[in-house]
């Protein structure tokens, strides 16, 4: 038949939605069988509306010899399946998930978590194969997050390619349609600085950015690519041509696809490096300790290139944080030589790692989480993936006694997978591209000034454009700003908020770092280049990248925005063609849901994301206990619940007196959370 015959040319790069992960779980995907691709979508079907998949199987013997083929037929993506995703459809229809009281909200999301783990994790294949090995032998992170998954040593590690969560964008447009420059300037590039307001400041804005660089880094091609803005077109571009590597491709047997330079995992490779060499950098080699100067900064090379884990485009925020992290991996190793006097360098470094790992992981889930997307649900969604429904009080006595919903994924038996092996994927780098949180200049703060204003806010000493916070100047300057100013200035201001129009000019012409933080010779426009890196990498256009996330795909641009001025740029920029809005200007333009500060599309990314790198990661499950992380490890990472927490241990009068609110990722000055005395499962509609 014509649609199997032209799925079969094109299956050797394509994996499918759902039915991959299915049949690698039914027939284990690494035994006899080998799937070598499946599926094929239609796109002119979404076109029409109609959202038409078809999909073809082809199986064969990992010898190579075609043994079966499947044509498993044609579905229509947003048809009813199951009774899971009529529930799904139900609500998405008739009612808002985010209005419905907390429990009702809770299951909602349950349910489409669990539609994603079947629908929405695609295995790409590996550029090597992995070998089963001694779990016990290896019961610490190792340099380069090799011997993880329990069965493969591969797995997560350094050189893995990056995973999908939806099939490669199918629709036809090519790679400068319409120009990313144009898009850049039109839709992206600031107008006037909006920011966060209240929920989020500068410190979580340099958290993400730190997070991101413990998780993904695409590896580039020794090729370059030129962008240069379309003839006649001037537009405020700050470069009118630059150029910059592509993003390597590689083929493996089912696909093709692109390498994390970094450790995937929740390693904390951010600090302790991706590798061998990068992890003998940092270590002092000495009662377990990594290096840090006298004042508490990162120390530096001949070069001035800060020592850490990574230094990749680095900036005062950012290194402010390792610095940070650093002296909680030394005060973990204080500890445990107190606690156990017999482990030497190697055993203390390795636990202090399994620790302060833990903890950047904790905070990141019931702290920074909690503050992106501050409702009541996902304040409750949040607590239940680290403690379980049963709260931590109960876990605290009982140990993880039930599954992962009443004891949460951190602790559970054994890791979970949902039959794809674990990495980070393209679409989640996408949801990523948050640029738009970085302001044009920080706020200095005079924190020995010897009044104290009654919110605690400490007055102006001066504004430093961020252009001169990076990199080695970047280095020099913090130096002289000091650890505690820098911080206590950060957490007064508010980051900016991801919005069209408030993308940071000073980034459009900004020279990046090559993988040793060292300066390139020329500089880039970020913005242009990020709607070029989606389209590169065949990410899914918005309206596709929806559809393929089990939403309702828009067909107007009313659908996406109330916002006049805006539907008439967009409509400039693109015309009435909606399926052709790049994800990263539909991810901005997108509606908010009240509380949020990023798009729904890209939270329901991160909710099937952010749970995948707890419960796929052995050291959060199996081995989350006291023999790998020892007691006292364990406790350390059960008493510290927030970044606040860190900060008060490093510097135990800082919050007392500089922070009003609640948390320390919100401004600091501003109200702490009223106290609600209606328990939160029983919490009403908001
Ligand atoms: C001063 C601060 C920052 C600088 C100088 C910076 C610079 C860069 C550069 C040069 C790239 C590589 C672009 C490419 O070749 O495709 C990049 C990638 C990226 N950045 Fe930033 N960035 C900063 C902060 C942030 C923040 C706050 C976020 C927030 C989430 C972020 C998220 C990302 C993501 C998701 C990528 C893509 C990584 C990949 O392609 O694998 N960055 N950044």
């Amino acid at each position: 038949d014509e649609s199997i015959a032209g799925a079969q040319e094109r299956v050797l790069h394509v994996t499918s939605q759902g039915v991959h992960s299915d049949i690698v779980r039914n027939y284990g995907g690494r035994g006899g069988l080998k799937i070598i691709g499946i599926g094929a979508s239609d796109p002119a079907g979404s076109h029409k509306g109609v959202h038409v998949l078809l999909e073809a199987v082809v199986i064969v013997f990992a010898r190579g010899e075609l043994v079966f083929i499947a044509f498993v037929g044609v579905r229509s993506h947003c048809a009813v399946q199951g009774r899971r995703e009529k529930v799904i459809h139900f609500v998405d229809k008739f009612v808002l998930w985010h209005r419905l009281p907390v429990l009702l909200g809770l299951a909602y999301l349950g349910i489409r978590r669990h539609l994603h783990q079947r629908y929405n994790l695609l295995h790409v294949g590996e550029v090597k194969n992995g070998q089963k090995y001694d779990t016990q032998e290896y019961a610490y992170r190792t340099a380069d997050g090799t011997c993880n998954h329990p069965d493969d040593d591969l797995i997560g590690s350094q050189g893995t390619l990056f995973g999908r969560n939806m099939l490669p964008g199918t629709l036809d447009y090519g790679m400068l349609e319409p120009h990313p420059s144009v898009v850049a300037s039109k839709l992206l590039e600031r107008k006037e600085f909006k920011d966060a307001g209240k929920q989020f400041n500068m410190i979580a804005c340099s958290w993400i950015q730190f997070m991101i660089h413990d998780w993904i880094d695409h590896l580039e091609d020794t090729q370059q690519v030129e962008l240069r803005v379309p003839d006649g077109y001037s537009g405020g571009c700050p470069l009118k041509s630059f150029k910059f590597f592509k993003s390597k491709k590689f083929k493996t047997d089912s696909s093709t696809g692109f390498l994390n330079t970094r450790t995937p995992w929740w390693d904390g490779s951010v600090i302790y490096g991706n590798n061998e060499k990068g992890m003998r950098r940092v270590r002092t080699f000495k009662d377990g300790k990594l290096k840090i100067s006298e004042d508490g900064l990162l120390e530096h090379d001949e070069k001035g290139i800060p020592i850490s884990g990574d230094v990749r485009n680095c900036w005062s925020g950012f290194s402010l944080l390792q610095a940070l992290f650093v002296k909680e991996h030394n005060a973990v190793c204080d500890m445990l030589q107190e606690q156990y006097s017999d482990l030497d360098d190697e055993q203390l470094y390795r636990r202090a790692r399994l620790v302060t790992s833990a903890v950047l992981a904790k905070i990141h889930t019931i702290d920074w989480t909690v503050q992106l997307l501050n409702t009541d649900t996902l304040l409750a969604g949040m607590r239940i993936n680290w403690y379980g429904f049963l709260g931590k009080k109960l876990k605290d006595l009982f140990g993880h006694i039930c599954g992962p919903l009443f004891s949460g994924l951190v602790g559970l038996r054994k890791p979970r997978d949902h039959g794809v092996p674990y990495s980070l994927t393209e679409e989640f780098v996408s949801v990523y591209r948050m640029h738009s949180l970085l302001p044009d200049e920080i706020v200095i703060r005079n924190i020995k000034e010897p009044t104290v204003a009654e919110d605690k806010c400490p007055p102006i000493l001066e504004k430093v454009p961020i252009r001169e916070l990076l990199g080695k100047e970047g280095e020099r300057q913090l130096s002289k700003i000091g650890m505690e100013q820098m911080l206590v200035s950060m957490g007064h201001q508010s980051c900016g908020a991801v919005e069209l129009w408030n993308y940071p000019t000073w980034i459009r012409n900004l020279i990046a770092h090559d993988i040793d933080g060292e300066d390139r010779p020329d500089p880039v426009d970020m913005a242009a280049m990020e709607v070029y890196r989606d389209r590169e990498r065949g990410v899914a256009r918005y309206n596709e990248f929806r559809i393929n996330s089990l939403m309702a795909p828009i067909s107007k641009w009313e659908d996406l925005t109330d916002d006049k001025e805006v539907i008439e740029a967009l409509r400039e920029v693109y015309g009435d063609d909606v399926w052709k809005l790049d994800l990263i200007v539909g991810l901005h333009a997108e509606k908010k849901i009240k509380g949020f500060a990023i798009s729904e599309t890209a939270f329901f990314i991160f909710l099937l994301m952010a749970s995948r790198r707890l419960e796929a990661d052995r050291f959060f499950t199996t081995n989350y206990n006291s023999e790998t992380y020892t007691e006292k490890g364990l406790e350390w990472v059960n008493r510290t619940e927030t970044l606040k927490d860190v900060i008060d241990r490093h510097f135990p009068e800082m919050t007392k007196k500089w922070m009003r609110c609640s948390s320390a990722f919100s401004v600091w000055n501003s109200m702490p959370d009223p106290t609600n005395y209606i328990p939160l499962y029983l919490r009403p509609a908001t």
